[in-house]
């Protein structure tokens, strides 16, 4: 019996990934109050990480409940700098300041997923990578902001590594596909195992 496998994300990125894999689903947006949940996660001293499998698990949950034996695929990521969490970006303004601010240092992606069947997470992951920014100019980040930013507004780190945005790289210490957004191999490994996907 074929298993129907939901992924409960608007991210075109995700959803490209699961299609270039050949993986049958269906995409459902979660319209999950995101800022309000982190906002009370952060001033409870949640963790990145816990915040990025909170909400996760959160568009998970709310799709799979109403999704019978569906496994639903829920996935968050944050970006940390110093610390500190970074979101999208509003505006292109706020793009260039933000990576001014992580110009020349590293700061770590956090890609989490759960998968919830009638209800209730079966399976989770969260992966970290350690992304080292180059020192660029102002006038390059200026340009780069200009150039891109009907694309880039949509990721939280304001850039696109597949694009333009990997020359603002010296260096990736991590699984490609949890910079994209999905922990791409964990999540086929999951299905696989689980019997969703031929293998
Ligand atoms: N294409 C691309 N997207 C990236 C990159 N880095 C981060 N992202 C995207 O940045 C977004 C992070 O925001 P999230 O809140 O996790 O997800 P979302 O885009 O709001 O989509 P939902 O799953 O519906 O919540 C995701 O869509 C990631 O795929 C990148 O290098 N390339």
């Amino acid at each position: 019996m074929t298993v129907r496998i939901i992924l409960a994300s608007t991210s075109q990125i995700r959803q490209s990934l699961l299609r270039s894999a050949c993986v049958p689903f269906d995409a459902i947006a979660p319209q999950v109050d995101e800022q309000a949940v982190k906002s009370a996660l952060l001033s409870e001293g949640a963790a990145p990480r816990d915040i990025a499998d909170a909400l996760a698990e959160m568009k998970a949950r709310k799709i799979s409940q109403r999704c019978g034996d569906a496994l639903v695929i829920g996935c968050d990521q944050v970006l940390a700098l110093e610390g500190r969490l970074l979101s999208k970006p509003a505006t292109m303004d706020d793009a260039a300041t933000q990576l001014t601010q992580m110009r020349g240092k590293a700061h770590h992606l956090i890609s989490a997923a759960v998968i919830c069947e009638n209800g209730a997470p079966v399976w989770r992951h969260a992966g970290v990578v350690k992304m080292q920014m180059r020192d660029v100019s102002d006038t390059y980040i200026n340009q780069y902001v200009a150039r891109n930013w009907t694309s880039i507004r949509h990721s939280v780190g304001a850039y696109k590594l597949e694009e333009e945005g990997v020359r603002l790289f010296e260096r990736i210490t991590g699984d490609h596909f949890h910079v994209l957004g999905l922990p791409l191999l964990e999540v086929l490994g999951f299905l696989t195992t689980r019997g969703a996907l031929e293998a």
